[in-house]
């Protein structure tokens, strides 16, 4: 068997231990083939590829953050427009089937591409833990490792100064790195893109910390959490070429409305792509890899339109429909455990 595989989508630990699984399994357990197609759906497009072969290059990225093949996003007209030469590419260099490793954006391409009559089997990866029918993806454990210490550090400066941080998180649509991080390090309120917050409410909250006598006030705010349009307006970004919202900062212009109404000083941390890079932690790559065996199964065993997931202790399959139907949020059930440390 011939086996195709990208990454689709923003980079994400783990998507190289996802690779090197797969390029280990296809040809040590079946004596398969691989293609490694460039800068995500582009590669395809482009017919722009790498043959990848099982040996100690490949072998050593086990660890290595970011993705060997590179990665892009493509606006999905593009892609749809693309089919036949998508088709063509794949024909040339004789894939029997295809990994794509990717976030919903990719998986929903994925989906669309094996109901076109691609063979594919998906793997799902995104720091925001944002796709359904499996209990987590690689990329975010790492993220919160590396968002959780960061607000371990924030505590001590803020205690020093008796100052409001607000820390703002990785999370567009899901505010999952949020709520984890937030509870990992005692934050004292999380904001999160699924419960709109209302600035007096916070101002309250912050307010009555200080006259208790305590000392600082640490707010975990995803990127994609908006106030309540009543309580206050958040700049518009627009959307980009590839149909995403562009983010405007709300942890900084929070933080100006906090200090505006109460007087308190305030300073902002945004984390951004720090939480993306680097090495995954010893869960993600075991967890990447695990993924990227059974993907490799699947495909040998022609288990096509499917994606593996995490359900308790075990890797199964899902079928790609199933799974970008709609993004994981957090319940507010999730956000009530959280909203017993608020304040
Ligand atoms: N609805 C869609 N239909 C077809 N293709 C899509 C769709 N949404 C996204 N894609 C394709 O998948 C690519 C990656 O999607 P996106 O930018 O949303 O990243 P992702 O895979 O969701 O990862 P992440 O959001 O975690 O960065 C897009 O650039 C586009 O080419
Ligand atoms: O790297 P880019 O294109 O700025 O994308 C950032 C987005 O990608 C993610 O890291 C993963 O989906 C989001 O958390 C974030 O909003
Ligand atoms: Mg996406």
């Amino acid at each position: 068997m011939r086996i195709g595989i990208l990454t689709g989508g923003g980079d994400c630990p783990g998507l190289n231990a996802v690779i090197r699984a797969v390029v280990r399994t296809a040809e040590g357990r079946y004596g398969s083939t691989i293609v490694g197609f460039r800068d995500g759906w582009r590669g395809l497009l482009e017919d722009r590829k790498v043959e990848m072969r099982n040996e100690d290059r490949i072998d050593r990225i086990l660890a290595r953050g970011g993705t060997i093949l590179g990665t892009a996003r493509v606006n999905p007209q593009k892609l749809y427009d693309g089919l036949d030469r998508i088709k063509q590419t794949l024909e040339d260099n004789g894939i029997d089937v295809l990994i794509p490793i990717g976030g919903e954006g990719t998986l929903t391409a994925g989906s669309w591409l094996a109901d076109s009559g691609v063979p594919v089997v998906g793997v799902p990866k995104t720091i925001d833990n944002d796709i359904d029918c499996t209990d987590v993806t690689f990329g975010f454990d790492t993220a919160l490792t590396i968002a959780t210490d960061a607000i371990d550090r924030l505590h001590t400066t803020a205690e020093s100064h008796q100052r409001v941080m607000l820390v703002e998180v990785m999370g567009r649509h899901a505010g999952w790195i949020a709520l984890q991080s937030g509870m990992a390090s005692g934050a004292h309120l999380i904001l999160v893109p699924e419960q709109p917050f209302d600035v007096d409410e916070v101002c309250d909250m912050v307010k009555k910390r200080f006259q208790r006598g305590d000392s600082h006030f640490i707010c975990v705010v995803a990127e994609g959490a908006a106030p309540d349009p009543a309580s206050m307006t958040l700049k518009e970004g627009g959307i980009d070429e590839f149909g995403h919202k562009i983010f405007t900062g709300v942890a900084q212009q929070l933080a100006v409305e906090i200090e505006r109404r109460i007087g308190k000083e305030v300073r902002t941390t945004v984390l951004g792509h720090v939480q993306r890079g680097g090495t995954p932690t010893p869960y993600d790559r075991i967890l990447a890899t695990r993924f990227g065996v059974h993907a490799t199964d699947a495909a040998h065993d022609g288990q096509f339109g499917q994606m593996v997931a995490l359900h308790g202790t075990e890797i199964d399959l899902v079928p790609l429909s199933e799974a970008t139907k709609q993004l994981k949020t957090v319940p507010l059930e999730r956000y009530r455990e959280a909203a017993a440390f608020f304040g």
